[in-house]
Formats: structure tokens, C-alpha cells, sequence
């Protein structure tokens, strides 16, 4: 029986890494909540305790030799990582955490799949069983992690206009860190070549080339990347330029039978391609295609990047003390924008109330979704954050949405019935997390519906209160391109602003957007206040102006 052949203590070994693993109820992706990427290098460091525990009783022969170097050099990457608790809040740094863990960690891992009857059959055992849990634990990071780390990279570049050359380099605007190798960048193209991002495949495929032809060791990587680069050509109708493609691979590696093949197929689309009188696109033509992407909503990269108000319209604006329902209690009130009224209170919840949020929050943190057209809920890739939701059962909840209440004057009554307000969602954004421009109001139709049963009697989501709970190094801003109008991410400060007018309508300038988070952890806790209980508190009126 295969399971004799294995010391009984191994077992123990696979127990502790599980439990450390999965020590948090994590769900799905790693890549989608800063806050899971976090736990990553005490895991690391689990499965590396693992290996010694293994290694120490093993008899030292070539494959166990080759093994412990292996284990050094990880360790020694870990050691990087594990005191540095910015570490993964860098979007550099934690796609080369998730490069080492997906791919040089799992290739080692698979490395005796097809080899079960080694010489040593413990070691076969061992990585294949260590392979299984590690695939199995849904916290262990997997491809798709690497996907969405490339993606963040990505967006971070065309959002922020940033230079390719400084992020190779490391460079981001408030940090530095150590640059990205060739493969990183040929990941990276690669994966921008399966999203609808021409202008960024080539970009990134064209700089890993330009890294990777420097050393012809790495041929065969080079020859890939002009592989990608000809498959994306063809794909958008650029036969001619994919051709250009394979010649200069055939260049590098002249027997290499996969460029034979493509060019061939190349070919017969270019005879097409003539024979019919199809138009070939050009580079630029390539890059202009696919406009109509979120991303590409006027002013929205605008603003993610700064202020775009001019000075005169920033003048207009004003802060204020503005009276609450107590009288000798004032808000510090400030106005982003006037008509509709965007507005941003300072200093309204507390340090010890933000660490009570996240405590409770933690534990019940899942993908974040949006509602749909078809009122489904939907985990998507205009949304990358995670979020748990908080109800006023909790004495800090209900604490806050008294605050809220009397700054604002409307009800936030959070209740199983007929609910005045929803619960918070709290929210910790991902690598590169965003949620791109949308509304909050619910229904264009009559008929809104949210997740919960409980609250589906409730009306539209008259008005939105976010607090924020983090602040970001950089990035991150909340922006409302239609009204050029941009907040600046502040621990314990919120914004407020009505989603629909007061004939129960939504207010379509409120088009609203996290911008993609540059670099550190951003936290929102979002308050929807629906419209069942605001009936006295902002009387309705039919001038569809107000
Ligand atoms: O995080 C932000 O700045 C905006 C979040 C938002 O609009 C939402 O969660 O609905
Ligand atoms: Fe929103």
C-alpha cells in the first residue's frame, strides 16, 4: 500500500500547513483584497518549515541536495518579504510574490507529478501531497491570482500614464522598488494579449523583447513574445504585421518548427486578405480599437490622475461648520462639488471605530459583486475589491449610523423589515483594485432589489455615505467624471451625495468611480440610505430639476 512507504510524522507536516494556510476563512482569489495578499508570506513561510521538517530526515542524494537549494533560495526571498508589512501594499512586489508562489513554487511542487516511482519514493509522495493541498486550499494563490496581478500592472500603467521604463525599473511615483525581469514583462503581455487592450500587449510584449534580446539565452523566451505579439496581430486584422513578426523569430531561431508553421498560416490569411480586398489595420488603428470600455468614460483617467476643476471652479467651492441635528455639534463640511451637492465631512469616525469595523469585517470578507441589469449579482473585473457586510446589531455600527444621521438628517435606520438603510459594506480593494464608473442607484425601473431579502421593500438608494477607513499612498481617489469632481481618500473623513432626484429618479450625473489604487490598502465602509425612510426627511417634489 502506497501510504506505508511514508514516515507517519509527514502527515503532521501537511496538518500544520493546511491549518496555517486556511487559517482565515479566505474565499476565491487571493489578488481581489490587499488584506489576503498580506497573509501570504506566513504562509510561505508554513510550506518552507514544511520542507525542513521533510528534508531533515531525508538521506542527502542529488535530488535531495538540489531540493534544499531550492528551499534556501525561497527562503531567503521570504525573509524579503515577511518583516516588511508594506510589502505587498507595492503592486511590483506582489506580482513577483505571486510569480515565485504560482509558478516557481508550483513547478517545483509538480515537478514529481508524472515521476511517482522515484528512486525515493517518499520525496514523490511528499511534493505530489503537498502539490494536492496546496491546490486544494482556496487561499493558496493559483493563475488566475497571476492574471489579475498582471492586469493590475496594466491598468496602473495606462490609468496613471506611467512610463514602462520606470515600473521595469521599479519606479512608481511614491516608491521604489527592485525592477521586473524580462519573463515578468512577457507574463505580463501575455496576459494583456486575453483582455481587450491591444495598445497594452503591445506595449509590454514589445518591452520584454527589448529586456529579454539582450542575453540569447533567452531565445526561446523571444521568439514567444513574437509569437504573441503575431497572434494578436492576426487577430485584429494585421495578417501583414504578424508576418513581420514571424520573420524577425525566424531570424533568432531559424529551425524553430512553431514559427514554420505560423508563418505558413500567415500567409494563407494575407492571400485572403488580398484576394477578398480586406483592409489590413495599422499599429495605431489597433490601438484606437475597443473606445467604448468603462476606462475610457471622459475625465475619468483625468481625474484619477489629479484635479481637473480649473481654479475659478475650485473657487466657487467653500467649506463650512455646518449645523447638525444637535445644537452645539457642527460638521467640518467640505463642498467637491456644488450642483448636485458632492460633499466630503471630515473627522467623523474614529481610529478605535475603524479597527472595530475591519475586526468584524475580516472574518466574512468575499469577492465583491455589482448588480447586474438582470438584478443578478455578478463578481466582475470592473470591481476588484472584497467586502463583508456589518449590521447595526454591532454597537459600532449603530453608534456610526446615529452619526450619520444627525449629520445628514435623514434616517439610516438599519432594521430586519422595511429597512431605512442598508447595512455597511465594508471594503478593502485588490492589487490595482478599482470599481470603474457606475451608478448607485439600483433600478431604472421601479423595481429595486439588493442582495438581501430584508431590504428589498426599501425603495432606491436615495443617498450614498462612505466613510473612509484607510488612507492610500497613492492613487485611489473617488472621482464623478460627468461633474469633473475628485476626493481624495482620507482616513476617517466620508463622502455624501444624493443618487437620485427628488421625483425618485436617479440622478445620472452622479456616474461615480474608485480609480485604480497605485499603491497601499484602501478601505471604504458604504452606507445606503433607501428611500422608504427619507419621505419626511427630503420631501419629494415632481420638477425633475431638484
Ligand atoms: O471606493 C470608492 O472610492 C468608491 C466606491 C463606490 O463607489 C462603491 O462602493 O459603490
Ligand atoms: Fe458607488
Amino acid at each position: 500500500m502506497k501510504i506505508s512507504i511514508i514516515p507517519k510524522h509527514d502527515y503532521v507536516y501537511f496538518a500544520v500547513v493546511c491549518w496555517i494556510v486556511d487559517f482565515h476563512l479566505c474565499f476565491g482569489e487571493v489578488f481581489t483584497a490587499i488584506c489576503k495578499l498580506r497573509e501570504l508570506p506566513v504562509k510561505e513561510q508554513a510550506l518552507i518549515a514544511t520542507f525542513d521538517r521533510f528534508l531533515k530526515d531525508q538521506k542527502e542524494n542529488y535530488a535531495i541536495k538540489e531540493l534544499k537549494e531550492f528551499v534556501e533560495k525561497m527562503r531567503e526571498e521570504n525573509k524579503k518579504v515577511l518583516y516588511d508589512s508594506h510589502y505587498v501594499e507595492n503592486p511590483i512586489n506582489s506580482f513577483q510574490l505571486l510569480y515565485r508562489i504560482v509558478h516557481i513554487w508550483g513547478e517545483k511542487l509538480s515537478q514529481y507529478l508524472h515521476y511517482p516511482t522515484y528512486n525515493n519514493k517518499s520525496l514523490p509522495y511528499f511534493m505530489n501531497s503537498v502539490f494536492n493541498n496546496t491546490q486544494q486550499m482556496s487561499s493558496w494563490p493559483k493563475q488566475f491570482d497571476l492574471r489579475g496581478a498582471s492586469m493590475a500592472l496594466v491598468r496602473l500603467r495606462y490609468i496613471y500614464n506611467l512610463d514602462i521604463e520606470d515600473i521595469r525599473h521599479g519606479r512608481l511615483p511614491t516608491s521604489q522598488t527592485h525592477g521586473l525581469t524580462g519573463i515578468d514583462l512577457l507574463t505580463i503581455g501575455q496576459t494583456a494579449t486575453e483582455f481587450d487592450n491591444q495598445a497594452e500587449a503591445i506595449r509590454w510584449l514589445t518591452e520584454s523583447i527589448a529586456v529579454l534580446s539582450k542575453d540569447p539565452q533567452n531565445n526561446e523566451l523571444v521568439v514567444r513574445a513574437y509569437r504573441s505579439l503575431a497572434d494578436m496581430f492576426v487577430k485584429f486584422n494585421a495578417p501583414h504585421l504578424a508576418l513581420d513578426m514571424m520573420k524577425t523569430a525566424l531570424h533568432i531561431d531559424p529551425n524553430n518548427s512553431g514559427v514554420k508553421r505560423d508563418m505558413a498560416i500567415y500567409n494563407d490569411v494575407m492571400t485572403d486578405y488580398v484576394k477578398h480586398l480586406r483592409p489590413f489595420l495599422t499599429i495605431l488603428e489597433i490601438n484606437n480599437l475597443k473606445r467604448d470600455a468603462p476606462i475610457f468614460t471622459p475625465n475619468y483617467a483625468e481625474l484619477c490622475r489629479g484635479e481637473i476643476k480649473t481654479p475659478e471652479e475650485l473657487s466657487q467651492l467653500s467649506c463650512r461648520f455646518r449645523k447638525t441635528q444637535i445644537p452645539f455639534i457642527f460638521a467640518k463640511e467640505e463642498e467637491v462639488n456644488s450642483d448636485p451637492a458632492i460633499l466630503v465631512f471630515h473627522d467623523v469616525i474614529s481610529d478605535s471605530e475603524i479597527v472595530q469595523l475591519q475586526k468584524i469585517a475580516h472574518a466574512s470578507m468575499r469577492r465583491s459583486t455589482v448588480v447586474e441589469r438582470d438584478r443578478s449579482l455578478q463578481e466582475t473585473d470592473v470591481r476588484i475589491s472584497n467586502n463583508a457586510w456589518i449590521y447595526d446589531s454591532e454597537s459600532v455600527a449603530d453608534k456610526l449610523s446615529r452619526r450619520i444621521e444627525i449629520i445628514t438628517g435623514l434616517s439610516a435606520l438599519n432594521r430586519n423589515y422595511d429597512t431605512h438603510a442598508e447595512p455597511y459594506q465594508v471594503v478593502n480593494y485588490g492589487l490595482g483594485g478599482m470599481y470603474d464608473p457606475h451608478f448607485d442607484s439600483l433600478a431604472k425601473d421601479g423595481q429595486p432589489k439588493s442582495e438581501d431579502e430584508a431590504y428589498r421593500n426599501s425603495g432606491e438608494r436615495t443617498a450614498t455615505w462612505m466613510f473612509y477607513l484607510s488612507d492610500v499612498l497613492s492613487g485611489g481617489a473617488t472621482v464623478f467624471p460627468k461633474l469633473k469632481a475628485r476626493v481624495q481618500v482620507k482616513k476617517g473623513s466620508a463622502t455624501f451625495w444624493f443618487n437620485t432626484h427628488r421625483n425618485g429618479l436617479p440622478d445620472m450625473r452622479t456616474l461615480h468611480a474608485g480609480c485604480p489604487i497605485l499603491e497601499g490598502d484602501k478601505w471604504v465602509a458604504n452606507k445606503w440610505l433607501r428611500s422608504i425612510g427619507q419621505t419626511f426627511r427630503r420631501p419629494c417634489a415632481l420638477n425633475p430639476k431638484l
